[in-house]
């Protein structure tokens, strides 16, 4: 199971791409990343690493926030989408869902949903049909359904935007932080989801995730980002296994704490790269 984020096409390819806000705040120093084809990519790093600016790279929502990719190429089955504006994204199979969810609060979780639908030309009867998929997924928001997005819980507004998202009939999600906020038997509820939707429905996720641990738990491949650039890439199985992964990110080591002169040289690289 773990191979298949390895030995599959690359979907998604961001080479090498530099973001500055303002046009004067560079945020992604050379930040690349490769998505295969019906896999679960983690982007992992602390706060302000640059994660959520990378989804927004890829789905055209930095124009939105006065960022630009200056530098680079994000290419989607081979087409550059750097500049492309988000609903031509979206067209292509490619959607962001937002960190903090971002439901429209004042609709009822089915309105919700059906908004996601708005690019789609196939008819209302497939949409229809997809609605009652989405609702398999999501039992729970079936039951929710006529109730107004603002008072639902934090899970379940989770799970709207996941499902909004779906409703598009995504290849590709870029999902920012699920985890956020949430009790931790939720968020292995809502990674389970994730599973799923990519193991029964092929879709090929690409997730930005500060919990380190249940993200390596899911995907199959990782990316670590610190201060803008890519510090360490590799297969989940490996990354946590890696003894700086654990140290760092997953708050524990093999051996208790580790020596002085090892962190230096972790310190010592971080700085190379800085
Ligand atoms: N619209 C913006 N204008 C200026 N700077 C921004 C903007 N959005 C983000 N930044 C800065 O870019 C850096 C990376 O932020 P980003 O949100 O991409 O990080 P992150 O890894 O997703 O972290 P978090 O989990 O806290 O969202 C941070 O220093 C942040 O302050």
């Amino acid at each position: 199971m773990l191979d298949a984020g390895q030995t599959r096409e690359a979907l998604l390819e961001v080479n090498n791409i530099e973001v500055i806000y303002n046009h004067v705040i560079l945020v992604l120093k050379g930040v690349s990343l490769t998505v295969p084809k019906g896999g679960i990519t983690a982007l992992l790093g602390g706060n302000g690493a640059g994660k959520s600016t990378t989804l927004k790279a890829v789905s055209g929502l930095l124009g939105s926030e006065r960022g630009e990719v200056t530098k680079g190429s994000i290419l989607y089955r081979g087409e550059n989408i750097a500049h492309a504006n988000p609903a031509d994204t979206v067209k292509k199979g490619v959607i962001q869902v937002m960190e903090g969810r971002h439901c429209f609060e004042h609709l009822t979780v089915e309105e919700n949903l059906l908004t996601g639908a708005f690019t789609r030309t196939d008819g209302r009867a497939a949409v229809q049909q997809h609605l009652e998929l989405v609702y398999e997924y999501f039992p729970r928001l079936k039951e929710r359904r006529r109730s107004q997005a603002g008072y639902t819980s934090g899970g379940e507004q989770q799970m709207t935007a996941i499902g909004r998202a779906l409703m598009s009939k995504p290849e590709t999600i870029l999902l920012d932080e699920p985890s956020m906020g949430l009790a931790p038997q939720l968020v292995e509820q809502i990674f389970e989801i994730v599973k799923r939707l990519n193991e029964e429905q092929g879709v090929t996720f690409l997730l930005a995730e500060q919990n380190t641990n249940v993200a390596l738990r899911y995907a199959h491949t990782g990316y670590i980002l610190e201060n803008g650039r890519v510090v360490m890439e590799g297969a989940a199985d490996a990354l946590r296994e890696n003894p700086d992964v654990k140290e760092f990110y997953l708050g524990m080591s093999d051996t208790g704490r580790r020596s002085y002169r090892e962190v230096r040289s972790y310190r010592r690289r971080k700085r190379w790269l800085a």
